[in-house]
C-alpha cells in the first residue's frame, strides 16, 4: 500500500520540531481516530494539535512511569507489565487476593467484507522475525503508545506482518492445522456457502471500525466490522487468513461514533486514573428497563381507590366505598376519609373489609415507606380445636387454591409474593414521582426472615427495617396474619426487581463465616439444601413492559439445566441478575447459517458402528481423529491432562505455540486504525474436541459426550464481591479438567451483531458477546454475513456470568465439535484449569490487552485481582493503595 501522503508530511512536520516517527505515529493515530480522519484539524496551523498531543503524551506517559517506578520501589516488585511478559504461562492458580479494580466495558464492532481483489493474506509458521514496512508506518511496532501490545514476548518484529514480501497465492502459504489428524482420516472439505477453505479473503473497507480481540499478549483475532465510511475509489481490498480463535467475552462491537468519549480516553489515556473503590454501576441492566407501569389496580375481588396525599387513603371493595375497620381511628376527620391515624399521625391506613364481614384486611405505612399489610380473619371464633397452624402449611394451601381457582400459571407463584406485590402497589401509589429515587432504588436492601422476629414494631423500627417478617397471630385467637415490608424502595421496579431475595439472609451469614465454616456456607448458599421453606422464597420478579421473564432465584434455568441454578446477592442491592432468556442451547437469530444435516456428516466424522461407550472401546472410534486419534476426555469425563494443559498454555502463553495464521492486513489492526494498521500479530491455530453425536452408534451416556449432556456442576451466580458485577461460581469442589459449561447465546452474524451494536446506547457496562472464530483461517472468505458470534446478552446461559480473570483464570475456553464437522459453528465449552474448590468463583481470561491505547474503545477496568493483572494501571492503584 503507498504510503499516505498525508501521513508522510505530518511525519515530516513533526521531524521538523525533533520528533521522530515513532512518537508521532501512535499520537497521529488517535487524533485521526478522535477527529474522524479529519485531516484539516490536524494540519491546522502547521501541525499543532499533533504536536501538543504528542507533548501531552510523553508528558502524562512520563508521569506514569515515574508512579510504577515508585510503585516498584515501594514494593520490590517487578512491574505488572513485565510479568505479563515474562511470567503470562506460569501464572500461579492459587491464592490470588483481590485488589479491587474499577470495570468498564469494552466495546467494539465487527466488520468484515468480502473482496475478491488481491490475496492480501497469508498463513504461515512462523518462527523468524519478519520485517515489516512498506509504508513509513511499521514504527508503530514500537511506538511509546503500545508498550505492551508487542509485550516483550515477541520482539516488534516478530509481530510484524510478513505479508508484504509473501506474495502469491493463499494457498502457498496457508497452514491447516488439521494436517495430522487428516492424515488419518481425511476431513470433510465440504464447506458451508460452498466455498473453497483455501483462503479468508475480507475485504476491510476503511472508515470504520472492527475489533475483537487483541491480547497483547498474544494474536488478536477480528471482531469489528468495518463499515464503509470511503468512498469507492478510497476503499482497500484486503485477504485476510484468520485462524487466532481466541474468543473475546466482553467486547461489545460498537460503532466508533457511539463512544466518541473513549475515543479521547483512548488518547490521553496513559494518564494514571483516580482509583476508587466505588462499585461500578454494574446493575445497570444490559436490556432497556423501563419503569414499570403499575400494577392493575381494579383487578380481583378487591378494588381499591387510593387517594393517597400525605395521610389520605380511601378504599373501596367491590365498588363501595369501605367500612372503617374496628382499628379505624375516626378522629381522622381532618383528612375526611376512611382511615386510621397511629399515634405518631403519620401513618396512614388502607382498611379494607372483603364481603366476610368478620375479616378485615389492612395496609398500612409510614412516611418513610414501611408498609404494613394485616389481615385479620375472625371465621375461626368459636369453632372448638383451633390451632395455630404453621405459616409453611398455610402458604402452601393458600398458593394451591390459588393455583387452581384463579388459573394462574407461574408456577412460581406464591403467596408472599403477592403480598409483597401489595406492598409495592401501596408504596408506589402513594408516592408522587418514582424518577426521584431511581438510583437509590439500586441499593434498596431487603431479605426475607421468614421465621424471624415476628414484632411489628421491631420490624418497623429502624435498625430492623431491612428485615422482612412474617407472623401468626397469637394461638388463642383469630388467624392474624401480618406482613411486614419495610422500605422496599418502589424504584426497584426501576430495574424490574421487586427485591425481596430471601437467600440474602443467609447469605450473609455465609459472608460472617466465610473463613470458618466453608461446608456451612456451602449448605447456606444452596438453596436447595433449605429444606421445605423453598416455597417461601421463590421470587417472582415482575416483568419489564410484558417482554421479559421473570428470573427464579432458585434457579435462573427455570429447569432447563439438569441442576439447579441459584442466584445470591450478599451484599444487598439489586437481588437479580439483568432481565435476560435462559436458553441452554445455542439459538440461531436470524441470519447466522448454522445448518446441521446428516448428510453432511461424512462416514470419517462419526462412529455409526459403535455402541454404548465409545471410550470403553480399545481402538478409539473415527470420532477421535479430530484429537489425533485419541479421545480428549478421560473415562470420568474431564479432559486429558495433555490435551487441557496445552489448551491451557495456548491461552496463557501464546508465543510459545509458533501455529499462526497471518493476516496480510489484518481487520483487526485495521479497526483500530483502518489508516494505519499496525501488522498483524498472528491468529492461534486451535485444538478442537469431537464429541459423538446423532451419526454415531454409541449412546448418550458415552463417555464422548460430554458437553451435549450439559451442566452438571452445582453452580450459582452471585454478586461478586470486587466490584466486577455478578459472577458464576462453584458450589463443589472440582477437579481439573471438569466441564463446567459452554458459553451459549444467540448465534448471530457479524452484521447483526453490528446492528445491535447501532442501536444500542453504548453505555452498557457489561457486554456478551464472543466471536466463534476457531476455525476462521481454514475457511475461505468469510464476510459479516457469514461470520458468527455468540450474544448472550438477551438470550444466554449461566456462561455469561462468568467474569474475566488475567492469565491464571480457573476455567478455559476450548472449541468442541458436536453437529457438525464444519467449524464454521460449534460449541464454546468451559473446562477447569485446575482443581477449584467450593464456592471460588469460575473465571476466564477474556484476552483482552488492557494497554491497548488503540483500541478505539477501552476494555474495563479490570478488578480480576490477579497477581499477573494485565490491566497494568488499575494494579499499581490498587497497591499504592494498599500501601498506605
Ligand atoms: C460476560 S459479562 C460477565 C458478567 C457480568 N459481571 C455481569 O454482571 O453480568 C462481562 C462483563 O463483566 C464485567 N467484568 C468481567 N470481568 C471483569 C473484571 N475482571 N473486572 C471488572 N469487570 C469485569 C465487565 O463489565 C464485562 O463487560
Amino acid at each position: 500500500m503507498a504510503p499516505n501522503p498525508r501521513i508522510m508530511k505530518a511525519f515530516a512536520a513533526m521531524k521538523a520540531i525533533g520528533l521522530q516517527e515513532t512518537k508521532v505515529k501512535p499520537v497521529l493515530k488517535n487524533l485521526l481516530r478522535l477527529y474522524d480522519k479529519n485531516w484539516e484539524l490536524i494540519e491546522e496551523e502547521n501541525y499543532r494539535a499533533l504536536a501538543d498531543a504528542i507533548f501531552e503524551y510523553e508528558d502524562s506517559k512520563e508521569a506514569e512511569e515515574k508512579e510504577t517506578r515508585e510503585a516498584i520501589t515501594n514494593e520490590s516488585e517487578p512491574p505488572l507489565k513485565r510479568l505479563r511478559r515474562q511470567q503470562g504461562g506460569q501464572a500461579s492458580t492459587s491464592g490470588c487476593n483481590s485488589s479491587p479494580v474499577l470495570a468498564e466495558a469494552s466495546l467494539k464492532r465487527p466488520k468484515l467484507e468480502k473482496n475478491d481483489g488481491s490475496e492480501t493474506c497469508c498463513t504461515q509458521e512462523r518462527t523468524e522475525p519478519m520485517q515489516f514496512g512498506d509504508n513509513g508506518v511499521d514504527s508503530a511496532l514500537v511506538s511509546p503508545m503500545t508498550p505492551l501490545k508487542n509485550t516483550g514476548k515477541e520482539s516488534a518484529s516478530t509481530q510484524t506482518c510478513p505479508g508484504h514480501e509473501i506474495a502469491g497465492p493463499i494457498e502457498n502459504c496457508r497452514i491447516d492445522e488439521r494436517t495430522e489428524s487428516d492424515s488419518l482420516s481425511p476431513r470433510t472439505s465440504e464447506r458451508l456457502r460452498g466455498k473453497e477453505p483455501v483462503s479468508l479473503e475480507t475485504t476491510v473497507e476503511n472508515g470504520s471500525s472492527s475489533i475483537l480481540k487483541d491480547k497483547g499478549k498474544e494474536p488478536v483475532s477480528p471482531q469489528i466490522a468495518l463499515r464503509d465510511k470511503r468512498s469507492p475509489s478510497r476503499r482497500a481490498s484486503h485477504t485476510v487468513c484468520l485462524k487466532e480463535p481466541k474468543i473475546e467475552p466482553g467486547i461489545v462491537l460498537l460503532p466508533r461514533e457511539k463512544v466518541p468519549n473513549q475515543r479521547t480516553n483512548a488518547f490521553i489515556e496513559p494518564k494514571s486514573e483516580e482509583f476508587t473503590d466505588d462499585l461500578p454501576q454494574f446493575e445497570v441492566p444490559i436490556a432497556m428497563i423501563h419503569p414499570l407501569p403499575g400494577p392493575p389496580r381494579n383487578e380481583g375481588p378487591v378494588s381499591m381507590n387510593t387517594s393517597l396525599s400525605r395521610n389520605v387513603s380511601t378504599a373501596e371493595v367491590n365498588g363501595q366505598r369501605s367500612q372503617a375497620s374496628p382499628s379505624v381511628d375516626a378522629g381522622d376527620e381532618d383528612d375526611n376519609v376512611s382511615g386510621k391515624v397511629c399515634k405518631t399521625g403519620k401513618e396512614h391506613e388502607l382498611v379494607i373489609n372483603p364481603e366476610e364481614s368478620s375479616a378485615s384486611f389492612e395496609i398500612a405505612s409510614s412516611p418513610l415507606g414501611e408498609v404494613k399489610i394485616s389481615l385479620s380473619c375472625d371465621s375461626a371464633l368459636g369453632q372448638s380445636g383451633f390451632h395455630v397452624p404453621s405459616l409453611d402449611e398455610v402458604l402452601k394451601m393458600v398458593e394451591d387454591r390459588c393455583l387452581k381457582s384463579y388459573r394462574i400459571v407461574e408456577p412460581n407463584f406464591s403467596v408472599m409474593n403477592l403480598m409483597k406485590e401489595l406492598c409495592h402497589c401501596f408504596l408506589e401509589l402513594g408516592t408522587d414521582s418514582m424518577d426521584d429515587k431511581a438510583e437509590d432504588g439500586r441499593n434498596a436492601t431487603s431479605s426475607l426472615d421468614t421465621l424471624g422476629d415476628s414484632s411489628m414494631i421491631n420490624a418497623l423500627g429502624a435498625e430492623e427495617s431491612s428485615n422482612f417478617n412474617v407472623s401468626l397471630g397469637s394461638s388463642n385467637g383469630p388467624g392474624n396474619f401480618k406482613v411486614l415490608v419495610p422500605q422496599v424502595s418502589r424504584l426497584l421496579a426501576m430495574d424490574g426487581l421487586y427485591s425481596l431475595d430471601p437467600i440474602t439472609r443467609l447469605n450473609q451469614k455465609v459472608v460472617e463465616n466465610s473463613n470458618t465454616e466453608r461446608d456451612k456456607k456451602k449448605k447456606e448458599a444452596n438453596p436447595q439444601n433449605r429444606g421445605n421453606s423453598s416455597s417461601l422464597v421463590v421470587v417472582q420478579q415482575r416483568r419489564i413492559g410484558d417482554m421479559w421473564p421473570a428470573h427464579d432465584v432458585n434457579d435462573i434455568s427455570k429447569g432447563e439445566e439438569r441442576v439447579r441454578i441459584s442466584v445470591v446477592n450478599e451484599f444487598g442491592g439489586v437481588q437479580y441478575p439483568p432481565l435476560f432468556y435462559y436458553i441452554p442451547q445455542n439459538i440461531v437469530y436470524q441470519s447466522g447459517y448454522v445448518k446441521f444435516s446428516l448428510a453432511r456428516i461424512g462416514d470419517e466424522d462419526c462412529c455409526s458402528s459403535c455402541f454404548g461407550d465409545c471410550l470403553s472401546s480399545s481402538i478409539p472410534c473415527a470420532c477421535a481423529r479430530e484429537t489425533g486419534g485419541e479421545f480428549a476426555y478421560t473415562l470420568e469425563g474431564r479432559v486429558k491432562e495433555g490435551f487441557l494443559d496445552e489448551c491451557i498454555s495456548m491461552s496463557r502463553d501464546p508465543d510459545v505455540h509458533p501455529r499462526r495464521v497471518y493476516c496480510k492486513d489484518c481487520p483487526l489492526e485495521r479497526s483500530k486504525n483502518d489508516e494505519l494498521a499496525d501488522p498483524c500479530k498472528g491468529h492461534l491455530v486451535r485444538k478442537f474436541v469431537k464429541e459423538c453425536w446423532s451419526k454415531c452408534g454409541c449412546n448418550k451416556q458415552c463417555g464422548n459426550r460430554v458437553v451435549q449432556r450439559g451442566i452438571t456442576c452445582n453452580l450459582q451466580v452471585f454478586m461478586t464481591s470486587e466490584g466486577k458485577g455478578w459472577g458464576l461460581r462453584t458450589l463443589e469442589d472440582l477437579p481439573k479438567g471438569t466441564f463446567v459449561c459452554e458459553y451459549v447465546g444467540e448465534v448471530v452474524t457479524n452484521t447483526e451483531l453490528y446492528e445491535r451494536n447501532m442501536q444500542s446506547s453504548g453505555k452498557e457496562k457489561h457486554t456478551y458477546p464472543v466471536l466463534l472464530d476457531a476455525d476462521w483461517g481454514s475457511e475461505g472468505v468469510l464476510n459479516d454475513e457469514e461470520a458468527l458470534c455468540l450474544d448472550a446478552t438477551l438470550y444466554g446461559n449461566v456462561a455469561r456470568f462468568v467474569n474475566h480473570r488475567c492469565s491464571d483464570a480457573n476455567m478455559v475456553e476450548i472449541p468442541v465439535e458436536v453437529e457438525t464437522p464444519d467449524h464454521h459453528y460449534y460449541h464454546l465449552a468451559f473446562f477447569t484449569t485446575r482443581n477449584i474448590d467450593a464456592l471460588e468463583e469460575l473465571t476466564w481470561d477474556y484476552g483482552i490487552d488492557f494497554d491497548d491505547h488503540n483500541h478505539p474503545v477501552k476494555a474495563f477496568r479490570c478488578r480480576c485481582g490477579s497477581k499477573f493483572c494485565r490491566d497494568m494501571k488499575r494494579s499499581n492503584r490498587g497497591k499504592s493503595v494498599t500501601l498506605k
